[in-house]
């Protein structure tokens, strides 16, 4: 493949010896070194606080790649390559007197220059600091900045301003990397590209929406981080929303950054907010306990390493979501995600109403409603739930439901789905942020999520458990029920 970049790139990256930068970022900047997309003169500073030298971090990095890139993928001539672009530095980001070193390593080279903050969001006012004090960046820098921004809305206040006093809004890249995942882009193609769902996409026409993040694996030893995040804070403050705002909002008038930020934060503005009265019916928080991941036993939330006993973090989140503008009114988004859930699964379900006079055979009734499933991962691809007659003399009229399937890896079987980060890191070099977070849509999620944080913990009601490998409380299963529907299973 030719060389698309012209742009040759300083990547200095903070953080590159923690778990994100080892076990996404290095493996995705492979995989642009490996589609000829890193300019030549490209270079990566690696930048921790462990006493190490480059040697070392490049031959650890060799074992993380063989390690986290599929094999067929892998090609040592091309890791070595790409590792000779990697230097390592020792530096702790609060002191600012080691600085002067980042200048010096870019000032021998000719790249633009990113600064990547793979570290707990804490830092980021700190690294921001130091960098101007020692003159590191000018107005063309970019710099990447990673979820969640804060732990509520006044502490993403005080970074984003710390960031502001660096950076412009245009340099700053936050990263959500779910809307670096090619399926969730695929919803922008799915709704802005198909007149066919145009039409069709408002309260005339969908009763309700689904959303499922779910995951099968546990805390994988970040119990450290995610005690004082929880899912709410985790998934739901970013990635669902994130979700939600995709397929809520409206066109955008082009595919700029501004346009399609702008329309997301139309959502979040209108989204309705959880009332301490409305809890009950619109809300369930959920924590595992032991129960099985694919056959093994698995050990519950609270005997996890590193364990708090005491902890009532919610592992599970699933809510009633409404939207208060002309397009959404009386059409809930339930959404739930969780963790230790049966499988990894990440679908949208957009749940059509039924024609406006049904008839046939009224035992039928309940299948007259068209879904459009889009699955996000794994088997990315989208299914359209039609009904067409069943065949046979003997069948009269009677109806079926069957799927105008489209699996992305039968009909696109050539197509390689890059990896998130690898999209993202690919924007960040061409300076494109329409994949990236604007400052006022993290505040707008933070001030809806902190109300549903702040009537949790007025209730003192500790989460529902659920047993790892289970669809989550059944208070989950309960909550769509009472609205005579239910969480959608492919049969
Ligand atoms: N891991 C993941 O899957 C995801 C992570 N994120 C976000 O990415 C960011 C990084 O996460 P993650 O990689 O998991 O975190 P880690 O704790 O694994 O890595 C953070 C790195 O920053 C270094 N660091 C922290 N403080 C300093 C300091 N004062 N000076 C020098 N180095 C320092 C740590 O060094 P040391 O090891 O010496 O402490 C470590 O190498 C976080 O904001 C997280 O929320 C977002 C989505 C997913
Ligand atoms: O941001 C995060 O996302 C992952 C899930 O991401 P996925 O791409 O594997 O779906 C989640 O496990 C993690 O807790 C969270 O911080």
């Amino acid at each position: 493949m030719a060389n698309k970049s012209n742009t040759r790139c300083d990547l200095m990256l903070f953080g590159a010896l923690g778990d994100l930068a080892q076990r996404k970022l290095f493996p995705a900047l492979y995989q642009l070194e490996r589609a000829n997309l890193l300019a030549d003169g490209s270079r990566i500073l690696a930048i921790a606080r462990t006493d190490v030298d480059t040697d070392a971090v490049r031959s650890q990095l060799r074992e993380k790649l063989t390690h986290y890139v599929k094999p067929e993928e892998m090609d040592a001539e091309l890791a070595d390559r790409f590792l000779q672009r990697v230097d390592y530095l020792r530096l702790d980001f609060s002191e600012p007197e080691g600085f002067g070193a980042l200048n010096d390593w870019h000032q021998q080279g000719s790249g633009e220059l990113i600064v990547y903050m793979a570290t707990p969001p804490s830092m980021y006012g700190v690294i921001a600091r130091n960098l101007r004090a020692a003159s590191c960046c000018t107005e063309n820098t970019r710099v990447v900045v990673e979820k969640p921004i804060g732990h509520d809305l006044e502490s993403s206040r005080v970074i984003n301003d710390e960031l502001g006093e660096v950076f412009k809004e245009s340099q700053l890249f936050r990263i959500d990397h779910y809307l670096g995942k090619e399926t969730v882009q695929n919803l922008i193609a799915l709704r802005f590209a198909n007149n066919l769902f145009a039409s069709q996409w408002d309260q005339n026409h969908i009763s309700h929406v689904e959303i499922t993040v779910a995951e099968s694996v546990g805390i994988e030893g970040r119990w450290g981080y995610f005690d004082k995040a929880g899912q709410i804070r985790d998934m739901i403050q970013n990635h669902l929303l994130q979700l939600l705002c995709l397929i809520a909002m409206d066109p955008p008038s082009d595919l700029s950054a501004d346009s399609i930020r702008d329309e997301k934060v139309k959502v979040l503005k209108a989204l309705r907010r959880v009332t301490p009265d409305m809890m009950e019916s619109h809300v369930v928080r959920g924590q595992y306990t032991a129960g099985t991941s694919n056959g093994k036993p698995v050990p519950g939330y609270l005997e996890e390493e590193g364990a708090n006993k005491g902890s009532d973090t919610e592992t599970f989140v699933a809510l009633k979501a409404e939207i208060e503008n002309w397009r959404w009114s009386g059409v809930p988004f339930y959404i739930r995600t969780g963790k230790r859930l049966p499988e990894k699964l990440s679908q949208i379900i957009i749940h059509f109403k039924p024609a406006p006079h049904y008839i046939f055979d009224p035992d039928q009734k309940h299948l007259a409603n068209n879904k459009l499933i889009i699955r996000l991962q794994p088997d990315e691809g989208m299914s359209l739930k039609i009904l067409t007659k069943d065949q046979g003399l003997d069948k009269g009229m009677r109806l079926r439901q069957g799927p105008l399937e489209l699996t992305f890896s039968e009909t696109f079987e050539n197509d390689r789905i890059p990896d998130a980060y690898e999209r993202l890191l690919w924007e960040v070099m061409k300076g494109n942020q329409y994949l990236f977070v604007r400052r006022d849509e993290v505040e707008h999620a933070w001030s809806w999520v902190d109300q549903v944080i702040q009537n949790w913990r007025d209730s003192g009601a500790p989460p529902k458990r659920y047993a790892a490998g289970t669809w989550g409380p059944v208070a989950s299963i309960a909550m769509i029920t009472r609205d005579g529907r239910s969480w959608y299973e492919d049969a």
